[in-house]
C-alpha cells in the first residue's frame, strides 16, 4: 500500500473513531521524508471559461505549472476553450491522460452548458467529476483506487449531486460506465474528504489572500489523519521541481516515538477553536478532540482572545513563552505533545513560536529541512511560501 521506502517508516493502522490511519513504525526525526506521493488524478480549480483579465495567472494544463509571458505555449489543437500547456511533451502526455479526447470534448460541452453561471465551487466540482470519469477510461486500476478512499456522501450535498448528476449524464456521459446518481455523490464526498490544495505562487498573492490553482487526490496521503496542532506537513514544489512536480512529499515537523500517529492540518494551524470544530464537523463529518482542542474547549473567550482570527499570537502571551523559565516548560509540553505535561493553559504556544511562519498572511507551517548524516537541519521551511528560516532552537 506503501511504497517508495516509506512502508518501513508508516504503517497503515485501523484506529477506533478515526478508520485508517498512518503510525509511526519506527521513530521519526525532524524533517525525515516520511512519504512521497504521486497523484491519481490533479484538476484546474479555475472556472470552466478561465478569466482572461492580465491579472489571473495562468497554468499548463497538465503540470499546473505557471505559464510564464515567456514560454512557448501551447494550446489544445481540438478545444476552444482554453486548455493551454507549457511544452509539446505536456500536450502529449495530456492528450494520452488527463485531457484526453473524451475530456476535452466534455468540458467543451460543460462550458456552453448552465453550468458556466454557477458559482465556482460548482464548476470545480464539475472538474473533479470529468477527471474521476475519464480515469475510468485512462486507468481503470486508478478509479478504483479513488473508489476505496473515504467519503460516502451526505444528504447535506443532495441539491448539487442532483444537479451534477443531471448536466453530466445528459451532456457528456462517459463511454463504459453506467452513471448512477449514488456514484456521484460518493465521487464528490472522496473529494471533499480527501483532495489537497495546490496553491498559487505567493507572488499572486492579492489581499492577503492566496488561491488554490488546482487540486490533486493522493492516494497514500489521503491516509492522514488531521490533528490541530500536527507533527508533519506536506510540502508541493509546483513551479519548481524539474519533474514529477505534481508529487508531494510530508516531512516531521519534530521528533516522534515509533507507535505515535503521524497527523496533519488539514487547513492553516492559526483558525480559532470554533472554526476548526465547526469545518471538521462540516467538511470532514468528526468533532476533533485532539489535545489542542481539549485544552481551547476550557478556554474562555478572553483567553481564545491569546490567538486572534488571523492567528497572531498576542504580545503579552508571547513575552510570555519568549521568558527563559517558560522556554523549558513549552519545550516540554511540545515534546510530550499532550496537555497534561505543560501547566499552562496555553502548552502550544511553543508550537506557534517556532512552527508557524512569520511572513504576513501566510500562516504556513515549518517544517525543517531533511536531517543530513544523522544530524537535525538548523533550517525550516514554510509549507506555504517556501520561507527559510533559522531554527534557533538547533544548536
Ligand atoms: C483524508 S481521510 C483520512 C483517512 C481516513 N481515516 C480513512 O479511513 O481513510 C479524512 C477522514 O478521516 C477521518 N478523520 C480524520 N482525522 C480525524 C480525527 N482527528 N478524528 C476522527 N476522525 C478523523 C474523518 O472521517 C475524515 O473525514
Amino acid at each position: 500500500m506503501l511504497s517508495d521506502g516509506s512502508e518501513s517508516l508508516l504503517r497503515l493502522a485501523e484506529m477506533e473513531g478515526r478508520g485508517r490511519a498512518l503510525v509511526a513504525s519506527q521513530p521519526l526525526r525532524a524533517g525525515q521524508i516520511v512519504l512521497k506521493d504521486s497523484p491519481i488524478l490533479v484538476y484546474s480549480s479555475l472556472p470552466l471559461i478561465k478569466p482572461g483579465s492580465s491579472a489571473s495567472a495562468s497554468y499548463c494544463d497538465n503540470c499546473f505549472r505557471t505559464l510564464l509571458p515567456s514560454a512557448n505555449v501551447m494550446p489544445c489543437p481540438s478545444c476552444s476553450h482554453h486548455h493551454l500547456f507549457c511544452s509539446p511533451n505536456c500536450l502529449t502526455m495530456a492528450t494520452a491522460a488527463s485531457h484526453s479526447p473524451w475530456v476535452c470534448q466534455a468540458l467543451s460541452r460543460l462550458c456552453d452548458s448552465p453550468l458556466i453561471s454557477q458559482p465556482l465551487e460548482r464548476q470545480v466540482q464539475a472538474r473533479f467529476l470529468i477527471a474521476a470519469y475519464n480515469l475510468v477510461l485512462i486507468s481503470p486500476s486508478c478509479f478504483q483506487v479513488l473508489l476505496s478512499l473515504q467519503g460516502q456522501g451526505s444528504p447535506s450535498d443532495a441539491s448539487a449531486v442532483q444537479f451534477l448528476h443531471f448536466i453530466v449524464s445528459s451532456l457528456c456521459p462517459p463511454p463504459s460506465l453506467s452513471l448512477s446518481i449514488e456514484l456521484t455523490a460518493a465521487l464528490l464526498a472522496k473529494d471533499k474528504l480527501n483532495a489537497f490544495g495546490l496553491m498559487e505562487p505567493i507572488s499572486l498573492q492579492q489581499d492577503g489572500r492566496r488561491s488554490v490553482r488546482a487540486y490533486g487526490i493522493y492516494p497514500k496521503a489521503s491516509f492522514f489523519n488531521h490533528d490541530c496542532l500536527p507533527n508533519a506537513c506536506r510540502f508541493d514544489y509546483l513551479d519548481a521541481a524539474p519533474d514529477q512536480n505534481t508529487d508531494i512529499i510530508v516531512r516531521m515537523i519534530h521528533d516522534v516515538p515509533q507507535g505515535r500517529e503521524i497527523c496533519l492540518s488539514y487547513f492553516p494551524v492559526n483558525l480559532n477553536f470554533s472554526t476548526r470544530q465547526k469545518r471538521l464537523a462540516e467538511d470532514y463529518g468528526f468533532n476533533c478532540d485532539c489535545d489542542r482542542c481539549k485544552v481551547e474547549a476550557n478556554w474562555s473567550d478572553n483567553e481564545a482572545d491569546f490567538i486572534d482570527d488571523n492567528g497572531n499570537v498576542e504580545a503579552e502571551e508571547e513575552e510570555e513563552f519568549m521568558d527563559e523559565d517558560s522556554d523549558e516548560q513549552m519545550i516540554a509540553s511540545d515534546s510530550e505533545h499532550g496537555v497534561e505535561a505543560g501547566n499552562t493553559n496555553f502548552p502550544h504556544a511553543y508550537f506557534f513560536f517556532r512552527y508557524m511562519c512569520s511572513r504576513e498572511n501566510c500562516w504556513g507551517t515549518l517544517a525543517p529541512l531533511p536531517p543530513s548524516d544523522g544530524a537535525p537541519s538548523k533550517v525550516l521551511e514554510c509549507n506555504v511560501c517556501g520561507n527559510l528560516k533559522n531554527d534557533e532552537y538547533v544548536r
